[in-house]
């Protein structure tokens, strides 16, 4: 793209004759960009009763249940009950291990919390299969690792060995956050996720409450040095007994609540595309209520997987309480936690039906107060008294943990619910977990636990509660997204329906795109019918070869939806969508130059080399296409003319065998005899039929070749229709010549 050209700012009258006058242009042209980003950011707030789940009847905790029958809830439950007792074994025994074993305080510290970085190790793939596959089978597979790697911890013969089964229960852990999340929701209705999350943890922590007791008395029982491995050797068997049920659990339509409250009906995709984890989490991360959410949850992250531990040290340094003595208190900071739950789930749903906004803010207003809480718990004279201030502060960032869940599946498209979750178990784990594991771990060795507190747990918790409050500005528009998407899948499906034999072959709707913060498409749309060549063509930098990005996956919208023959691909890898036919040939030089003609086809055509048929074949059609190239196979790549080396760089997309050709500046630098012959080529190609999206800067090649052509300017679509009714808008054609904005 050329500078001067770039934001075709001014008209031929106004050209700036100055480097200021130059610098008032673009500062002028970004001005009106920015203004067309915050209006297409306005565009799609609906009215609060259209949002899915607001404004819905109420529905009772007990018929949300029998909606999606209990056996899912039940199951998942006792899972997350597991991973509880599990986490305050470890929390209890902690001085037990770290005597047993000879270690430092900090390095027993680390190994506890480095769960938390092994299970976002498992996070991604588990998030993934999530979204790909049937999230019960998931579920039993991991928990049959979870109750493996549990009972080796008992049996591990060394620190190392201990810290290998850590890193296995970790892993194992892994599928609580993304898959039991994006199964709970939907398996039940939206008006109960509040209460779900908080009965599930409210559950998970009444065995959770009673396990210290439960590990202190099973350690006490088996006394001596080594009495600490019981707790988990017993916990093992009832964990595989439910998973192993787990795997008869249901499956339930993904997103189906969100569609019944929004469209009153299930458009399912029975056939989904399989998804990319980079699409998704850049997708995810354009979701202003997720990231801002993320990264506050990651913030509290610091301090609550810790603080346990420290607590736990710090009593048994400081003041001397035994095992069993922390164990009882433990259990009753757990059942206060239980006291306070009840409350939280009814009226974060209660206030989410009335306006999500209000429910997202409460969750921040119960966290800010630990802030001044956690100093006046670490000053405490006695052990007692410090267990006892450790309480409200501990209630509150836990209940407000709970809450993570529903938030997160609110807002994220439901196809990712599975990445999104793992996407906050990584920030939430890895940085804020690990983060704050090792950072303490420092700290709590070179001063003590008081000061690892004070320096990380008051300043994560004030940046978290600030943040979630933050993020509740964002909800509505984020939510109103999921509606728009939701009422197009339906449109679009009812489109299918009525003309099955008529669907397009690629197709671009609703789509937003940003570099950055920097958005450069707005709502651009356009359909390519099969065996149709359309011309893309607009001023500079109006946006062309992003949109063909968008196309093939090498960047993904953060609006908006493209399709291959009716199926949704916008969340598919570059390289899978090649294997369903979308190939790009970029502009600039496309080919190897230091191999030969050969060579470079040879390399296109790797993909084949199983399969030396259909190789032959396509290295026949493409010779045959290219009679220069085949006289010069021998020849480096890098020797032949321009026009040669673009031959052979669509030579090297055609061994692929499109069915979808995207052509980036067909003609760019090529003479016009060159280009002659580009052109009886991709009539051929047409003739074949296959389909091609070019973009083009000259008009006259894109009337040559195109049947309908697409102008765009600033990123939005001006004109769409037969390319010939293009050549009489004098205005869109005059910009394209000149490369200027069409007066
Ligand atoms: N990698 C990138 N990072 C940031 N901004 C980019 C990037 N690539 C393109 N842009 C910007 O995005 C806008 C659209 O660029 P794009 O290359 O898609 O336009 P185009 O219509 O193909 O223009 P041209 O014909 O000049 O290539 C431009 O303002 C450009 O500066």
């Amino acid at each position: 793209m050329s500078a001067p050209q770039a934001a075709g700012f001014a008209s031929d009258a106004e050209q700036p004759a100055s480097a200021a006058g130059l610098a008032a242009g673009l500062i002028d042209a970004e001005a009106e960009r920015r203004e067309r980003q915050a209006e297409s950011q306005r565009d799609v707030v609906f009215a609060d009763e259209l949002l899915p789940g607001v404004g819905d009847a109420e529905v009772t905790l007990r018929q949300g249940l029998a909606a999606g029958g209990s056996a899912t809830f039940l199951t998942l439950v006792t899972l997350a009950a597991m991973d509880e007792l599990e986490s305050a074994a470890l929390g209890v025994l902690a001085p037990d291990i770290r005597d047993s074993f000879g270690m430092s305080n900090g390095a027993i510290v680390f190994i506890s919390a480095a769960s938390g970085a092994f299970l976002v190790l498992g996070a991604l793939p588990m998030g993934l299969l999530a979204d790909r596959y049937r999230r019960s089978r998931v579920i039993g597979w991991a928990g049959v690792a979870f109750s493996a790697m549990v009972f080796a911890c008992g049996l591990a013969a060394n620190a190392f060995l201990f810290f290998l089964a850590r890193f296995g229960v970790g892993v194992a852990k892994s599928s609580t956050l993304p898959v039991h999340g994006s199964m709970l929701a939907d398996t039940y209705p939206i008006g109960v996720r509040g209460r779900i999350a908080t009965v599930n943890a409210g559950a998970a922590r009444t065995i959770g409450a009673l396990s210290p007791l439960a590990v202190g008395g099973i350690a006490a029982l088996a006394g001596g040095s080594e009495g600490w491995r019981w707790p988990f050797l017993i916990l093992g068997l009832p964990a595989l007994a439910v998973a192993v049920w787990a795997f008869r659990l249901p499956d339930p339509p993904r997103g189906q609540h969100e569609m019944k409250s929004v469209l009153g009906e299930v458009v399912e995709d029975t056939n989904p595309m399989p998804i990319s984890m980079e699409a998704a989490f850049a997708r995810l991360m354009q979701i202003r209520t997720i990231k801002t959410c993320i990264i506050a949850f990651s913030a509290l992250g610091f301090t609550l997987f810790t603080s346990g531990i420290l607590g736990n040290l710090w009593a048994e340094d400081r003041f001397d309480m035994s095992t069993f003595e922390r164990g009882v208190w433990g259990s009753v900071g757990g059942v206060s936690l239980l006291l306070a739950l009840p409350f939280v789930g009814p009226r974060y749903d209660r206030l989410y039906r009335r306006d999500p906004a209000r429910a997202l803010s409460l969750l921040g207003y119960l966290i800010l107060p630990g802030a001044a809480l956690i100093p006046i718990q670490w000053f405490m004279p006695t052990g007692w008294a410090f267990m006892v201030a450790g309480i409200p502060a501990a209630i509150l960032s836990s209940v407000t943990f709970a809450m993570v869940g529903p938030v997160m599946q609110s807002v994220v498209p439901y196809r990712l619910r599975g990445l999104g979750s793992a996407l906050s178990a990584i920030y939430i784990f890895f940085i804020g977990a690990t983060g704050g594991a090792l950072l303490s771990g420092l700290i709590s060795d070179a001063y003590d636990p008081r000061v690892a507190v004070l320096l990380i747990g008051v300043p994560a918790t004030g940046i978290g509660g600030f943040l979630i409050i933050r993020s509740a500005s964002f909800i509505k528009n984020d939510l109103s997204m999921v509606v728009h998407e939701l009422r197009e899948e339906l449109e679009e499906r009812d489109r299918q329906l009525e003309d099955p034999e008529n669907i397009p072959v690629l197709q671009v709707n609703n789509v937003d795109f940003s570099y950055g913060h920097v958005q450069v498409l707005f709502d651009v749309a356009f359909d390519v019918r099969r065996g149709e060549t359309l011309a893309l063509l607009g001023t500079n930098g109006a946006g062309k070869s992003t949109i063909l990005k968008v196309i093939c996956g090498l960047g993904t919208p953060s609006r908006g939806v493209v399709r291959l023959n009716g199926r949704t691909i916008t969340y598919v890898a570059p390289e899978q969508r090649g294997r369903y036919g979308v190939h790009l040939l970029p502009g600039g030089k496309g080919v190897f130059p230091d191999m030969t003609v050969r060579e470079n086809l040879e390399m296109a055509a790797f993909r084949l080399r199983k399969d030396t048929e259909d190789r032959e074949r396509r290295f026949a059609y493409v010779l045959d296409l290219f009679p220069d190239l085949r006289d010069r196979q021998s020849q480096q790549a890098g020797s032949l003319s321009g026009g040669q080396q673009q031959m052979l760089a669509l030579a090297m997309v055609l061994m692929h065998d499109p069915e979808v050709l995207l052509i980036d500046e067909l003609s760019l630098g090529l003479a016009p005899v060159v280009v002659q012959d580009l052109l009886a080529i991709l009539e051929r190609l047409k003739a074949d039929g296959l389909t091609i999206v070019v973009v083009e800067q000259s008009l006259n090649i894109a009337l040559a070749i195109a049947d309908r052509a697409v102008f765009l300017e600033k990123g939005q679509v001006r004109f769409e229709g037969p390319a010939r009714e293009l050549a009489e808008r004098d205005d869109l054609a005059r910009a394209v010549f000149l490369g200027k904005e069409g007066g």
